[in-house]
């Protein structure tokens, strides 16, 4: 997609050797793509005043306001011209099936695009088979391959917190953002790929994240399509990431998650052992597994620390919970919590929807292969090849019809009659889907229960072991450099303190 940070990429293509491409290609779009006019059976056309970029500015300064406004004045269907591309936005919920349902919009095409362009993976463009081989790896991620997979992220946390429990009952600063993205990339690495085993294994786990977190600030230039020879060392930093993930590598860390075993074999039969693009499949899912997970636990923190009364109400669940398996705090890590169990704790689970349903930006994307006609229940619509078609989740989560005072944080707005809520209606009908934080249908994030288990875990143990309060008072704003990519990055970090609990 095009669409996401016109600023950075103005700013980027206008500095240095960027300048003449920045000036021919802006030439060449300018032609080319102004000259669009809706045709009958269209939605309405909304193309801004930039051309090329068209409405991207206004998207990338408030996405949720913006994409309202788009709503009042020309309804739930309409099409936005973004960073190059066209969107058709289908925005009524109940129009989402006809979408996800049409074969002939597809996720492939454009997640193959995005792929290519950000991990440098080729071979998934022409290898229609190898894909559908990867993609049935992600079994792994769910049913009793789950069970395990939260054995190992449990034994991860234990690693990570168990030298901060033997120390004093003093008070520790941290910065909660820099805090989740260290817990949760060593947590989830170890987990799904093991540990090293060399002496320096922490070293290895910090330079690789920092690396991560290095190529990942420029993900949305990359998306956009940007080359990657314009983002400075970026093309290194790659380079290196994808060399600590190739077959030779990998085989330094021993206990592999069976999904990584099952992504390994099969990339083993499409290429030689020794191919650098097998190191590019890994550290895609890598960039996958981590980037989301660490905003989301990010912000259900936040929340948390800025509502002591819904941590004392969480602190008293899990308590019960505890109490109700004899579970005690022993010396160490020592509690032990099964799937059930944490399934069984609705008001952890509704803060964390409550956290996804505020702060999830992204967009869900189809391509449109060839010109066709998306019957809707209101009205049909004529769409162009090579457009896309858009669902805003936000325009649902933030919809007053749907949810009571919308902008609000409130942490059982999941739960009524002390059990999970799941009826949530609009204009009268029960709406199927409410919180669509991690896609839908085909493009649905395969590992969504992973990510939920890992996050409960963890908070289970920050409740469970620690004291927390917060101490910046400055709230913290989404930060919308990523635009429909995910779940954003906050806008500046926030401090908070921690200590065992005496
Ligand atoms: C709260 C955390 C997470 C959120 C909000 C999230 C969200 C998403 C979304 C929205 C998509 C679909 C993208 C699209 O439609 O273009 C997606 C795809 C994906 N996610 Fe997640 N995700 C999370 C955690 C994870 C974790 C923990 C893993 C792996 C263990 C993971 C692996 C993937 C993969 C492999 C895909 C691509 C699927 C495909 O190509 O069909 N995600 N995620």
């Amino acid at each position: 997609m095009g669409c996401f940070s016109p600023e950075l990429w103005l700013r980027q293509l206008l500095s240095g050797p960027g300048l003449g491409l920045a000036a021919a290609l802006l030439l060449l779009v300018l032609c080319l793509r102004a000259r669009r006019t809706r045709r009958p059976g269209e939605p309405p056309l909304i193309k801004g005043w930039l051309p090329y970029f068209g409405e991207a500015l206004k998207l990338a300064k408030d996405p949720i306001g913006f994409m309202a406004t788009l709503q009042k004045q020309y309804g739930d269907t309409f099409t936005l011209l973004l960073g190059g591309k066209y969107i058709t936005f289908i925005l009524d919920p109940f129009q989402y099936q006809p979408v996800i349902k049409n074969q002939k919009l597809s996720f492939r095409i454009f997640s193959n695009k995005i792929v290519t362009r950000v991990f440098d993976v080729k071979k998934l463009i022409m290898d229609d088979k190898m894909n559908d081989e990867l993609h049935t790896s992600y079994q792994f991620l769910q049913g009793k391959h789950l069970d395990s997979l939260m054995e190992n992220t449990m034994q991860s946390l234990r690693q990570v917190f168990e030298p901060q429990l033997l120390k004093t009952t003093s008070w520790d600063t941290a910065d909660l953002f820099k805090f989740c993205s260290s817990v949760i990339f060593e947590t989830t690495f170890t987990s799904l790929h093991g540990n090293y085993l060399a002496d320096d294994r922490k070293t290895f786990i910090t330079e690789l994240r920092d690396d991560l977190s290095k190529f990942d600030d420029k993900f949305p230039q990359l998306v956009s399509g940007m080359p990657i020879e314009l983002l400075r060392n970026i093309k290194s930093i790659r380079m290196k990431l994808k060399k600590h993930l190739t077959t030779e590598n990998l085989a330094k860390i021993q206990g592999w998650s069976e999904i990584i075993q099952r992504r390994q074999d099969t990339l083993e039969k499409y290429y030689t052992p020794e191919d650098i693009e097998i190191g590019a499949h890994h550290l895609s899912f890598l960039w996958a597994s981590v980037t989301n997970t660490t905003s989301a636990m990010f912000w259900t923190m936040y929340y948390l620390l800025r509502h002591p009364e819904a941590m004392a109400v969480l602190r008293d669940e899990i308590d019960h919970l505890l109490q109700s398996t004899g579970q005690k705090k022993g010396p160490g890590l020592s509690i032990h919590l099964t799937r059930e169990q944490l399934d069984s704790l609705i008001y952890l689970e509704s803060t964390i929807l409550e956290a996804l349903r505020l702060c999830t930006v992204s967009g869900i994307f189809r391509f449109v292969q060839e010109d066709l006609t998306l019957h809707l229940e209101t009205q049909d619509y004529r769409l162009r090849k090579g457009d896309f078609v858009g669902i805003f989740p936000p325009a649902l989560h933030y919809d007053p019809e749907v949810f009571e005072a919308p902008e609000e944080f409130r942490f059982d707005r999941f739960i009524e009659d002390g059990k999970k809520k799941t009826t949530f209606y609009k204009r009268g009908k029960k709406l199927k889907h409410y919180v669509i934080p991690f896609g839908f249908g085909i493009s649905k994030c395969p590992g969504r229960f992973l990510a939920f288990v890992e996050i409960k875990q963890l908070l289970v143990i920050l409740l469970t072991y620690f004291d927390l309060e917060i101490i910046s008072d400055k709230p913290a704003a989404l930060n919308f450099s990523r635009v429909l990519l995910g779940v954003p990055y906050p806008d500046c970090d926030v401090s908070f303190r921690y200590k065992v609990k005496s």
